[in-house]
């Protein structure tokens, strides 16, 4: 085969095979945990072929060691975050609440992995809408836990609902894209005596398979399916070049994936991607194709913003106004007469100029971090 002379690619590490889960998390993740507690937004992708580890970074295996208790060595990336979370927590005591949601997105469609609703396992399908915080997933179940252990409960409850469908690289591929995300509510006290609230949010995203649809075996009705997921890769890639190349146009409303993460994409996030590749001369081309994408996506510049610690009088004005929000549009919707809007939207939709939410400094610098985790010994 001939080789191309090219340049190196720009990553901050890379984690050979036998790097363990402990090793990745130290010294990849737990500064991001930690900017998610001092009230950033971050997201960590897993991008790469199938069977390179994606879900096994992220979900790792058993997530409990023999004593029940603590994490086990094959832990990965989710349940190690929980636990910093909740030991960070623990040593400040802080007053806090920690909030999860899991979704799943297959053949673009949303479903939500830790919703009750599914009696005859029948997952809920979610819609994505536009509001004034950015793009919300309504209806998303947010379930609150008090402790990493129960988390473990809720995250084994979705991944065993992930759909999962054979293919000849990975006999339990999964298929879909999946977004684990935690929110955390800190109360602070200022100086001045102030109670306010600092919130800090964790996206955990373990992406489908980017190989091509011949290679990995998928036929009929699955290469629909791989079809539809390559959409949701390639929009994900369209939208890096445009802000890589500062296109006025970025296209993230041509994928659900692109919309669900706008703001880990050149926005107010401090993102993280993790490239699984298998550096063996078979996935040659898959590798190099993984870690130009990567390594492109380095180029965006996001702007980070702390989120803006919110006082307990402005949360209470906050709901009240959503809770009168809400009875509105269930007055109008039970009388029959018309569709209630409120001052805020009408606004908007009249064109008038809305009211700036935001005070913080934007980042001058890049907030991309790339790091690369090569799997020797599982591709065929
Ligand atoms: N670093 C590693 N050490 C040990 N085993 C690993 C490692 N990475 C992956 N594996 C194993 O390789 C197999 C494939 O990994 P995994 O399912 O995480 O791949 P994937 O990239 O998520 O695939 P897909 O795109 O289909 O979701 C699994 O059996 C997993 O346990």
């Amino acid at each position: 085969m001939r080789t191309r002379r090219r340049k190196p690619w720009d990553v901050l590490q890379v984690f050979s095979s036998d790097a363990s889960q402990e090793k990745l998390y130290k010294q990849a993740i737990i500064p991001i945990v930690q900017e998610v507690m001092d009230g950033f937004n971050c997201t960590i992708f897993a991008y790469g072929q199938t069977g390179t580890g994606k879900t096994y970074t992220m979900e790792g295996g058993p997530r409990r060691s023999d004593d029940g208790k603590s994490l086990s060595a094959e832990a990965g990336v989710i349940p190690r975050s929980i636990k910093q979370i909740f030991d960070t927590i623990d040593a400040s005591n802080v007053d806090s609440t920690v909030k999860v949601s899991f979704l799943e997105l297959y053949n673009e469609e949303l479903t939500d992995l830790l919703s009750f609703d599914d009696a005859k396992d029948d997952k809920k399908a979610l819609r994505l809408l536009e509001d004034r915080n950015g793009v919300v997933v309504q209806g998303l179940e947010e379930v609150v836990v008090k402790s990493a252990a129960e988390i473990y409960q809720v995250l084994d409850r979705g991944t065993a609902k992930r759909r999962t469908a054979e293919t000849l690289l990975n006999k339990r591929s999964s298929r879909s894209h999946s977004v684990f995300s935690i929110t955390i509510h800190m109360r602070e006290v200022t100086p001045e005596g102030e109670d306010v609230v600092k919130v800090g949010k964790l996206h955990l995203v373990d992406l489908a398979g980017s190989e091509n649809i011949s290679r990995s075996g998928a036929k009929d009705g699955r290469a629909r399916e791989a079809g539809s997921i390559n959409q949701s890769l390639l929009t994900l890639g369209r939208v890096i070049t445009a802000l890589v190349e500062h296109s006025g146009h970025v296209p993230y409303r041509d994928s659900k994936l692109t919309r669900l993460l706008r703001d880990s994409l050149g926005g107010k996030t401090k993102t993280c991607i993790i490239a699984t590749i298998a550096p063996t001369v078979h996935c040659q081309e898959e590798t190099i194709s993984t870690l130009d994408y990567a390594h492109r996506a380095k180029n965006i510049r996001n702007r980070p913003e702390v989120n803006q610690k919110i006082s307990k009088t402005a949360m209470i004005r906050e709901m009240s106004s959503e809770m009168e929000k809400l009875r509105m549009e269930l007055v109008a919707q039970r009388e029959k007469n018309g569709v209630y809007i409120s001052v805020e939207k009408h606004q908007q939709v009249q064109g008038l100029p809305k009211q700036a939410t935001s005070h913080a400094a934007p980042y001058g610098a890049s907030c991309w971090a790339i790091f690369c985790r090569a799997l020797i010994g599982e591709q065929h």
